[in-house]
């Protein structure tokens, strides 16, 4: 199967009360990891690259081992998808290079400058058979170069959705109800504690995503900031050298409800960093004498496997919907 766009795995996710999983790859063990766990599970996939990916990893290396899971996945419908698109450029550069989804993200921008941009990369994405994620609303949290605050970060406002998108014709649209990016989602200050100590971040706003289906029936809503910064490898991370106080994400139980409802697409990329950084760093404690990379890699790919494999079954609910 050639790379699709997710026109169709939307129709189908939002018929079908699940969401598909975007995870963000920046390397080969990361596309592998991802891909054997949806290819295993006959799960349909967004591979997605952010602006930091491209300027990492190059825009073309990304494309070949995405275009190279393809071919390794036959089973399985695998969209490429440019994560928050800083401007059109940016967009128009992943429209012509083989990109089948791209975000434009203008909700910095005011309303009517958010409208305006997103509308051209609309026009341009439109006519090369492309299809385009927009957002209203910010979340908390790093997004690319951008740290936005607690305080600077504001829920989407339900009442302005419809008119956005009839005026922008943008395929998707990306929701704030309390997500956040990054590995730190929620200060303490905004956090209970449970018996166990742990911190029990706030519920996400699902009155506001209410709102907002009310007001755009069928349409597929996307989640940002969505991992859940699963605690064993928070605990794995600090036990073999780092420093990861506090890390706190999503509870899996609040995604799982997200998925059974308008939101046809969750992104995950933080808990794939600590899949693997938490792996490296337990096996170079472990194996001080080993310096082959293929050593340490090959547990961490294998730990973003498992990781995603949980998430598809036990969260997302898109296996076998391939
Ligand atoms: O939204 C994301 C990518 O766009 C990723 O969010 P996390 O930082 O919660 O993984
Ligand atoms: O939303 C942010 C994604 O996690 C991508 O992060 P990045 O810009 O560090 O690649
Ligand atoms: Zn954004
Ligand atoms: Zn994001």
């Amino acid at each position: 199967m050639a790379l699709v766009t997710t026109t169709e795995m939307f129709k189908k996710a939002y018929d079908g009360g699940y969401a598909i999983g975007a995870f963000n790859v920046n390397n080969m063990e990361i596309v592998q990891g991802i891909t054997e766990a949806a290819r295993d599970l006959e799960a349909p996939l967004i591979l997605q690259v952010s602006k930091g990916a491209r300027a990492y990893a190059n825009h073309t290396y990304l494309v070949k081992l995405v275009e190279a899971a393809v071919i390794e996945c036959p089973n399985i419908p695998i969209a490429l998808h440019l994560d928050h698109g800083p401007d059109f450029e940016t967009c128009k550069s992943c429209i012509d290079g083989g990109f089948t989804s791209v975000m434009i993200d203008a909700s910095s921008k005011p309303f009517a400058e958010n409208i305006e941009i997103t509308k051209k990369v609309v026009e341009y994405a439109h006519d090369h058979g492309v299809v385009v994620e927009a957002e209203l609303g910010a979340l908390a949290g790093i997004e690319d170069d951008v740290k936005v605050s607690a305080e600077e970060s504001h829920y989407t406002h339900p009442e302005e959705v419809q008119e956005f998108v009839e005026k922008t014709g943008c395929d998707s649209l990306a929701i704030a109800i309390g997500t956040s990016h990054g590995a730190y989602k929620f200060t303490a200050a905004q956090c209970t504690r449970n018996e166990k100590g742990e911190l029990v971040p706030p519920p996400l706003r699902f009155d506001i995503l209410d709102e907002v289906v009310k007001r755009l029936p069928g349409f597929p809503i996307v989640l940002h900031g969505s991992s859940s910064v699963p605690q064993e490898f928070v605990r794995m991370v600090n036990e073999f050298g780092g420093k990861m106080p506090d890390a706190v994400g999503i509870p899996e139980e609040q995604l799982r409800k997200a998925a059974r409802s308008a939101v046809c697409k969750i992104n995950i990329d933080s808990d794939l960093r600590l899949a693997m950084t938490g792996t490296i760093r337990k096996f170079m404690a472990e194996h001080p004498d080993k310096f082959d990379p293929r050593e340490y890699l090959k547990p961490a790919r294998a730990a973003i496997k498992e990781l995603v494999s949980h998430k598809i079954v036990d969260v997302l609910g898109c296996d076998h919907k391939a």
